[in-house]
């Protein structure tokens, strides 16, 4: 055929290439093999953000594990699972990044989803930081701080608690002002998730920055609104910036896909850590004087634990980068926003999971008033004098309180949504090619640079491991043994691995504390439990963000 025939095929040849490429990219991406949550998933990761966009993530992932076994297809370049074995394990325990590895100092280059958490206009975090690397060099500097055996045993974190429960937290309960009181002529009913708000957030910033350094949001009600306000009206915006950054910086320039007001919130809450750090800060100094000899005093509940140690750290850790510093007022200026980068995720990870299970258990327990009492029986049982809490120890190893807790981070976890991480280069085999449902289902070789995820909400209702999933049973968590050890396998709260939460320990020593003082004072029942079910989303408050009861002195 001559050439000059062919011209009038050109466009069709033209239009025919995207669709070719589009075949051979398909049939050459061993994903395909992977049974898809939907037929487009394989060819397009357009449905998968769609599902994104509409706030349908976490519901659709349940349908399609709960159709399709354990590995799924959620994209051309991305799978969920939800096993143990094939599963978790290969990817949490096995050290799978969050973003590939690279970059500049190492941080990850490519796709992380965790960028996003980066603050002060992107400073990497532990949480946010894409590769192992940085991210361990970090998390060594902060591990012992937050351990079992530090928190248990801190003299500061024990006296601040024990200040904050007695004197903000049970008169803020016996008297609660209008905010919390939809009706003030009844101030025994009170909506109790902004009063939780506050007090996990002053106990935490309490061992963050030392107490009188920290939030007092249980007594300051106009700064709690102002926060909270501006920390829960964010939420529907994280979709463009945290899916799709490149595109929402390039468009930015022209059409904001997020508003301003979102970037002023933002700075907001940025501001009001950087007053607790520079707080923390002339603490230090004190502290430091006293160590020389000085006449300053500082009480044990004022010492900044976490600030202390970790701003000595990353001094260190920028100095050594920085040998011979060109200006000074540069390098201090780096260490104090890498510290409040750090710290203001830590404030936020902390108080907002901590109170989303303390609502969840304390509407559990208001439904389940035989239980409320078997715990309050157990709670009542230990004597400590009136002016002091229990002992860390001895409120931890409390096995129905640690039931109801667990139970309800089971049933309810915080974090119900995909923890996204992307397999390494060489690539990884998913799934274990069983066929059971604790096993992995079909084996599936997953190339480098994929996304993959698993989430606490799905692992949590296998019902071959937890009977009865849907159902709240504390009672599952005790007996001789505890929970079974295939259960123990599956809980994942906490998630797992070397990026799982480091501030386990101290949620729960102050959810428990928590619990120990509203129900050794009052029983609790529901008056309006509206909106009480999580929203569809990585971290999962309930959807009305409150939750209205009645307290009966006990
Ligand atoms: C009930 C309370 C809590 C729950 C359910 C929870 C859950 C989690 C989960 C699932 C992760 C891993 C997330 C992921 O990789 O996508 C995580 C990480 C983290 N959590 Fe928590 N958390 C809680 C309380 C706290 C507290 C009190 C702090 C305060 C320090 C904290 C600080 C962090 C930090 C800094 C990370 C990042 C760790 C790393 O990158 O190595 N969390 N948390």
């Amino acid at each position: 055929m001559p050439t000059t025939d062919l011209i009038p095929m050109l466009p069709y040849i033209l239009l025919s290439l995207p669709l070719l490429h589009l075949l051979y990219t398909h049939t050459s991406n061993p994903l395909r093999l992977i049974p898809a949550a939907h037929p487009l998933a394989p060819w397009t990761s357009l449905w998968i953000a769609y599902i994104r966009w509409r706030g349908r993530e976490n519901a659709t992932l349940k349908d399609a594990h709960a159709r399709y076994g354990a590995v799924v297809c959620l994209g051309p370049r991305e799978v969920s699972v939800n096993c143990v074995v094939g599963g978790i394990r290969e990817v949490y325990a096995g050290g799978f990044a969050k973003g590939e590895e690279g970059g500049e100092e190492g941080r990850g280059e490519g796709f992380n989803w965790y960028a996003f958490f980066g603050n002060y206009g992107g400073i990497p975090n532990m949480f946010s930081t894409g590769a192992n690397k940085p991210h361990s060099t970090r998390k060594r500097m902060l591990s012992n701080i937050y351990s079992k055996s530090t928190i248990l045993s801190s003299p500061p974190l024990l006296t601040s608690t024990h200040r904050i429960l007695a004197t903000r937290f049970l008169p803020l309960l016996a008297t609660p002002p209008p905010p919390f009181t939809p009706t003030p002529s009844t101030p025994t009913i009170l909506n109790i998730t902004p009063i939780i708000n506050a007090a996990t957030m002053d106990i935490v910033t309490a061992y963050i920055f030392g107490l009188a350094s920290s939030s007092n949001l249980l007594q300051k009600t106009d700064e709690l609104m102002w926060f909270l306000d501006l920390y829960n009206s964010r939420r529907s915006f994280n979709f463009w910036p945290q899916e799709f950054p490149r595109v929402t910086a390039w468009v930015g320039g022209w059409w904001r896909l997020v508003p301003r007001w979102v970037d002023e919130a933002n700075g907001g809450i940025e501001r009001w850590t950087l007053g607790m750090c520079e707080g923390a800060a002339g603490v230090v100094e004190a502290l430091q004087e006293k160590r020389e000899g000085g006449e300053t005093t500082v009480e044990v509940q004022d010492v900044p634990v976490v600030y202390q140690q970790l701003s000595t750290s990353i001094a260190k850790d920028v100095s050594k980068k920085t040998a011979s510093p060109s200006n000074n007022d540069d390098v201090t200026e780096t260490i104090k926003l890498t510290v409040a980068s750090e710290l203001l995720d830590h404030l936020a990870a902390g108080f907002d999971t901590s109170s989303i299970t303390l609502t969840y258990a304390i509407h559990e327990l208001s439904t389940h008033p035989a239980i409320q009492s078997e715990l309050r029986r157990e709670l009542l049982s230990l004597t400590s004098p009136p002016s002091s809490l229990p002992p860390p120890k001895t409120i931890d190893a409390l096995p129905f309180l640690n039931a109801v807790v667990h139970e309800t981070l089971r049933l309810h976890p915080a974090i119900p949504g995909p923890q996204p991480r992307v397999t390494p280069p060489q690539g990884c085999k998913l799934g274990d090619g069983s066929s059971g449902v604790l096993g992995g289902g079909g084996e599936y070789y997953v190339p480098g640079g994929v996304r993959v995820s698993a989430s606490a909400g799905l692992l949590h209702m296998n019902e071959e491991v937890f009977e009865e999933p849907e159902e709240w049973r504390p009672e599952r968590w005790l007996g001789k043994e505890g929970l079974s050890k295939e259960g123990k396998r599956w809980f994942w709260a906490f998630g797992s691995g070397g990026r799982m939460c480091i501030g386990s320990h101290l949620a729960l020593y102050q959810m428990k504390y928590i619990l120990y003082s509203l129900y050794t004072t009052y029983a609790t029942s529901i008056v309006d439990d509206t909106g009480i079910e999580q929203i569809d989303a990585y971290t999962a408050p309930p959807a009305s963000d409150q939750l209205i009861i009645k307290l009966t002195k006990v």
